[in-house]
């Protein structure tokens, strides 16, 4: 069975962001309605009032809540809080991070521009707290508790960890990637990509990615952090559900690192060969590296990623066995159905070499018998492909099990024309 390897749930900034933006839409929804139902309740109360006390009456103010003796309470439920469809886009926004909010503070100044306008020139605090009360409508005490949590183990790790090699803690693309590779990616074109990729099987690339001498910092560095955690005794997050060993990059202090690797090197190759799991939309990352060995997680089980596209790069060091096996492409309602014999492909790791496969790509990792092996696996997500499959049920264009029904039906359908076609010839 194909287990779903998923990272631990935390919900970073973009992903906030964009829980935000089609929120703000149904906020809008709710709040029109909201105001159409007072207003009517307001239109009914007033009639009545006229009927038995002609002489009070209530005033609709500007903002569309009803003011009044028994209405003025009403101003201050969550649905005083309003935000405006058209953003003011030359709007600057404050800084918020050095405040102590319960959202990324990246987050508040991305909203601000959504403000109403009588808002927009407001102290910060009386900002902050305007947005957090729209936030707070969105997003569970749980999912809040979570996210602070992260944030200070991150803050909690990156203020005592001293870095082995800072150079590599900031892209410097010369210094890490092997020239062909950044020649195509300069290049940006499918022609120039397919000169340096092999694509051995349906939806499987390799290619020549990283230099030795980075490969050779990264292991260091993170033998380093990993001395680190020994020494200081601190519990650290691993990097999904299915690896006992193995280090987080984006916990302590490579996320930015990543996040450039992945929108100006994965995004432009995605773009052409990922077209139809939202391979242009990549917008967030998990980066992780494995390791395997004696001592170390041995072997990983069939699984598919929590991601739309996975670059795993092996960085050596000297190992045997190790290989990914792979059972072809397969949405959520057949990830547990039988492979086709052309989808059965199994690969063997070389250090600096980067394979790239659609994190649905049922795979897994035979043991590694000798040696140590460490890989570095970039998760990479779009949250717009993750909303649009929720309106679509077939995916033919890339399920091998959707591929071969839909092929199944065909077949049966042509045979049912030719039968039908003879029996009319027959009549004749
Ligand atoms: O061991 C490997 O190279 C593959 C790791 C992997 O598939 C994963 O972490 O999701
Ligand atoms: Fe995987």
């Amino acid at each position: 069975m194909a287990h779903q390897n998923g990272s631990f749930p935390r919900i970073t900034y973009q992903q906030q962001l964009q829980l935000l933006q089609q929120q703000q839409q149904q906020v809008l929804i709710q709040q029109q309605h909201h105001l159409q139902q007072r207003h009517q309740q307001h239109q009914r109360q007033q009639q009545q009032q006229l009927e038995q006390h002609p002489r009070v009456s209530t005033n609709i103010i500007a903002n569309g809540h009803v003011a009044g003796p028994q209405n003025q309470r009403l101003s201050l439920t969550p649905c005083s809080t309003r935000l405006r469809s058209d953003p003011k886009q030359d709007h600057k926004p404050d800084n918020y991070e050095d405040l102590q909010l319960g959202f990324d503070p990246r987050v508040f100044s991305s909203l601000e521009q959504y403000m109403p306008p009588d808002m927009l020139n407001k102290p910060r605090d009386v900002k902050a707290q305007y947005m957090s009360s729209i936030l707070m409508r969105y997003s569970s005490e749980g999912d809040r508790v979570r996210i602070q949590k992260h944030k200070e183990y991150r803050q909690k790790i990156m203020s005592t960890y001293q870095p082995l090699y800072k150079e590599i803690y900031t892209m410097d693309a010369e210094n890490f990637f092997v020239p062909s590779f950044l020649d195509a990616i300069r290049e940006n074109t499918e022609a120039g990509f397919r000169r340096i990729l092999a694509e051995p099987t349906r939806g499987i690339y390799t290619f020549e990615m990283l230099q030795p001498e980075f490969c050779e910092m990264l292991v260091s560095e993170v033998d380093n952090f990993e001395r680190w955690v020994h020494e200081s005794k601190i519990k650290i997050m691993r990097p999904n559900t299915m690896n006992k060993f193995g280090v987080v990059l984006d916990d302590f202090g490579m996320e930015s690192m990543l996040d450039k690797l992945m929108k100006d090197f994965i995004r432009p190759l995605s773009r052409v060969f990922f077209a139809e799991f939202g391979g242009c939309s990549l917008d967030t990352h998990h980066g992780f590296i494995v390791e395997y060995g004696i001592h170390r997680d041995r072997e990983l089980g069939f699984h598919v990623d929590d991601s739309e596209v996975t670059l795993n790069v092996c960085l050596g060091k000297e190992f045997s066995g190790g290989e990914l096996f792979f059972r072809g492409a397969r949405c959520d309602a057949h990830v547990n159905s039988d492979s086709q014999l052309e989808e059965i492909f199994d690969y063997s790791h070389v250090p600096g070499q980067a394979i790239l496969h659609s994190g649905r790509h049922r795979h897994g990792a035979k043991a590694t018998v000798s040696g140590k092996r460490m890989n570095l696996i970039l998760w990479c997500r779009s949250s717009t492909f993750r909303e649009m499959i929720k309106y679509q049920r077939a995916f033919a264009g890339w399920c091998g099990e959707c591929r071969r029904k839909k092929k199944e039906r065909e077949r049966l359908s042509i045979a049912a024309t030719k039968q039908e076609l003879l029996k009319r010839r027959m009549a004749l």
